[in-house]
C-alpha cells in the first residue's frame, strides 16, 4: 500500500489546553486508508452510542466495522493493514461485543488526557500486557477524524527508538480511535509525585533519555510541542520515553495556522506569537527538568508564568540544584529561542556525555563479560576432552599391561553370558587381578559436575572384577563384581546400588587388593568402585551461554 500522508491539523475543539490558530478549512483532506478486516463485527453494546448523536458516521455502517489503520507501506509491514483475529471471533461475533473486547481483558485504567483514556489491558491470544488508548470523543468529521489518525503515523514513525513508546496497532470501530501499546511502569509525572525528591543522577539520566527522544523528532523536522511530564512515560527499565504524539508538526510543512500550542504550563512564550520551531520543545523540556528537579507546581498563566518565560527562576527552588544542571536549564529556558541548546548540543553536554561514556563502558563490560564467560566454557570443554582422552590413554595402557580388559558386546548383554568364563589371553596371568568395565562415551556436555560414571553408558558397566571369578556362580557374594551389564536385571541392579552404599564407607581411591588376590583367587575380590564413581572430576560451567 501507497503511503499516504494525512493532512496537518488545522482545527481542534478541545477546549482544555488545545487552543485553535487561525483555523483554515482544508477541502482537500482525504480520509486515510481503511484496510480489508477478516471479519465484521455489528454493533457495539459497551461503548456510549448517545454521544454518536449527530455524529458524522454515526449511520455509516463501515464504523461498525474494526478497520486496521496504518500508514506503513505493505513492503514495510505487511500485515499493517490486518487485524488479527480474536481467540473467540466467532463465539464474540453473535455476542456483538467490539474488536477491543474480542481481543483484550479490560484490568485497570492508567490514565486520561485531552484526548483519550487509557487501559491496562491483556491480550487474550498471547496472555501479554498492553496498554490501549482509546479516543475520548467519537469522529465528529472527517477533519477531526484525520487528525485524531494522524497520531498513528507519528507512534508508527518513532516506535522504533528506544526513547520513544514502542507502537503495536491501531483499529477504528464505532467512530473512535483505538491505539495499542507497550504497556509503561508510570508517567513521570506520577513518578514524580510517587518519589518528591528525585537524586540529581537520576535527573541527568532522564535529561539524557529525552533529549535522545527529541533528537529523533527533530532530526527528522517534526516538533512535539506537548512535552510535558505527562506525556513521557518509564518502563520497567527506568528508560524514559516520549509518548503522545497528538500534537506533533512538521516543521517545514506546517504554517503557524496549522499548528497546535500543548500544555499552557509548558509552553515556550514565543508559541503566543505563533512562532513553532525545534526550540519550543527544548523549552518545555527545560522547564519539566525545572518542574522535576526542584519539585515545583508550575503556574498555568499568571504573573510567575511570565517571569518563568523572563529568565527569573524562584531562587528558593532553583537554589536546591547543583550550579550544573542551574545552567543547563536556565539556558534550555531562554526567552530568546536562538539562545536555547539543540538537542544535539544538549547531548554534548559534558555531564551527558560522561554519562554516555558509561553507559558505553557498561556495555563494553558486559561484552566482555559474556566474551569471557563463553570463552571460559570453551577451555572448560576442552579440559573434559583432555580428560577424556587422558583417562582412554590410561585404560589402554591398563588394557596393553593386561590389567584391564574391555567388555565385549557378548559379554556384557546379561549374566547369563558370564557363567562361561572368558578365556581372556590374562587368565594366564594368576594372580594379577584385572578391572573389566566397558569404556563408553566421551566428553560429558552439560552445565552440571561431571563424575567418572558420565563415560559410562550406565552406572553398571563400573562394576569391577576380577579375571576369572566365578561371576554367575558366585554372584551372591560378590559385591560390586564382574560383570554387570544387566540393564534390564531388576535384582542385579538393586544389588549394585546396595553393594554401593555399603561401600560409602570404604576406601577412597580405585585400589585392587593385589597382595590378597593371590591368596583368595576363588574367593570373590571386592574392588571399591565407590568413591571413584562419585570422585568429581570436573565441574562444568553453568553459564548457559
Ligand atoms: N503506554 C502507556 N503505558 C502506561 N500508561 C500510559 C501509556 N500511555 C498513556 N498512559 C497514561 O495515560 C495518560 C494519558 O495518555 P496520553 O497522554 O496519551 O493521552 P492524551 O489524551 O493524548 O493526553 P494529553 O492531554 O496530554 O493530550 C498518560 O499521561 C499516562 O499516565
Ligand atoms: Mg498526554
Amino acid at each position: 500500500m501507497d503511503k499516504q500522508r494525512l493532512p496537518l491539523p488545522e482545527m481542534r475543539d478541545d477546549k482544555h489546553r488545545h487552543k485553535q490558530f487561525n483555523g483554515h478549512l482544508d477541502s482537500n483532506r482525504f480520509r486515510p486508508p481503511k484496510y480489508k478486516t477478516r471479519y465484521t463485527i455489528f454493533d457495539n453494546n459497551n461503548l456510549n452510542r448517545s454521544q454518536s448523536l449527530g455524529s458524522c458516521s454515526a449511520a455509516n455502517n463501515s464504523s461498525q466495522v474494526a478497520h486496521a489503520i496504518s500508514f506503513r507501506s505493505g513492503s514495510e509491514c505487511p500485515d499493517a493493514g490486518i487485524l488479527p483475529a480474536s481467540p473467540n471471533a466467532s463465539t464474540s461475533m453473535c455476542c456483538n461485543e467490539s474488536h477491543f473486547e474480542q481481543c483484550f481483558e479490560r484490568l485497570a485504567k492508567l490514565g486520561e488526557g485531552s484526548f483519550g483514556e487509557v487501559f491496562q489491558v491483556r491480550d487474550r491470544s498471547d496472555s501479554q500486557m498492553y496498554a490501549v488508548k482509546i479516543s475520548k470523543q467519537l469522529f465528529r468529521g472527517e477533519q477531526y477524524r484525520a487528525e485524531r489518525l494522524e497520531e498513528v503515523r507519528r507512534y508508527e514513525e518513532f516506535s522504533g527508538h528506544e526513547n520513544c513508546i514502542r507502537f503495536i496497532r491501531a483499529w477504528e470501530q464505532y467512530d473512535r480511535l483505538f491505539m495499542q501499546m507497550e504497556l509503561c511502569r508510570e508517567s513521570l509525572e506520577q513518578y514524580l509525585y510517587r518519589c518528591r525528591q528525585i537524586s540529581e543522577e537520576r535527573i541527568w539520566h532522564i535529561l539524557l533519555d529525552l533529549s535522545r527522544g527529541l533528537k529523533s523528532l527533530h532530526d527528522r523536522n517534526l516538533i512535539h510541542l506537548d512535552i510535558k511530564l505527562d506525556n513521557v512515560l518509564i518502563d520497567d527499565d527506568d528508560t524514559c520515553k516520549l509518548a503522545d504524539f497528538g500534537l506533533v508538526i512538521d516543521v517545514d510543512k506546517a504554517n503557524n495556522h496549522q499548528a497546535t500550542e500543548g500544555d499552557s504550563r509548558y509552553m515556550a512564550p514565543e508559541i503566543l506569537q505563533g512562532q513553532f520551531s525545534k526550540a519550543a520543545d527544548i523549552f518545555s523540556l527545560g522547564i519539566a527538568m525545572l518542574e522535576l528537579a526542584c519539585y515545583m507546581d508550575l503556574p498555568s498563566n499568571g504573573q510567575l508564568w511570565h517571569e518563568l518565560r523572563q529568565s527569573k527562576l524562584p531562587e528558593e527552588f532553583i537554589n536546591t540544584i547543583s550550579v550544573e544542571l542551574q545552567q543547563v536549564i536556565r539556558t534550555m529556558m531562554s526567552p530568546d529561542p536562538q539562545l536555547r541548546p539543540t538537542a544535539d548540543q544538549l547531548l554534548a553536554h559534558p555531564r551527558l556525555q560522561r554519562i554516555q561514556k558509561e553507559e558505553k563502558s557498561m556495555v563494553t563490560l558486559k561484552l566482555l563479560s559474556k566474551c569471557f564467560r563463553r570463552s571460559r566454557r570453551a577451555v572448560w570443554i576442552k579440559i573434559c576432552n583432555l580428560k577424556t582422552a587422558a583417562y582412554r590413554c590410561l585404560f589402554y595402557i591398563l588394557e596393553f599391561l593386561h590389567l584391564y580388559k574391555p567388555l565385549t558386546a557378548s559379554q556384557s548383554s546379561g549374566c547369563g553370558n558370564n557363567a562361561a568364563a572368558p578365556s581372556s589371553p590374562s587368565s594366564s596371568m594368576l594372580g594379577v587381578p584385572r578391572v573389566e568395565f566397558q569404556l563408553v562415551g566421551s566428553t560429558p556436555i552439560g552445565n552440571r559436575d561431571c563424575y567418572v560414571s558420565d563415560f559410562l553408558s550406565s552406572i553398571d558397566n563400573l562394576e569391577l572384577s576380577q579375571q576369572g571369578t566365578p561371576t554367575a556362580c558366585g554372584r551372591e557374594k560378590l559385591v560390586n563384581s564382574t560383570p554387570l551389564n544387566h540393564h534390564h536385571n531388576k535384582s542385579a541392579r538393586l544389588r549394585s546400588c546396595s553393594a554401593r552404599k555399603a561401600q560409602a564407607e570404604n576406601s577412597n581411591l580405585l585400589t585392587v587388593d593385589a597382595s590378597n588376590s593371590r591368596a583368595n583367587l576363588s574367593a570373590p575380590k571386592v574392588l571399591d568402585s565407590s568413591s571413584f564413581l562419585r570422585k568429581k572430576l570436573f565441574l562444568l560451567d553453568s553459564d548457559e551461554e
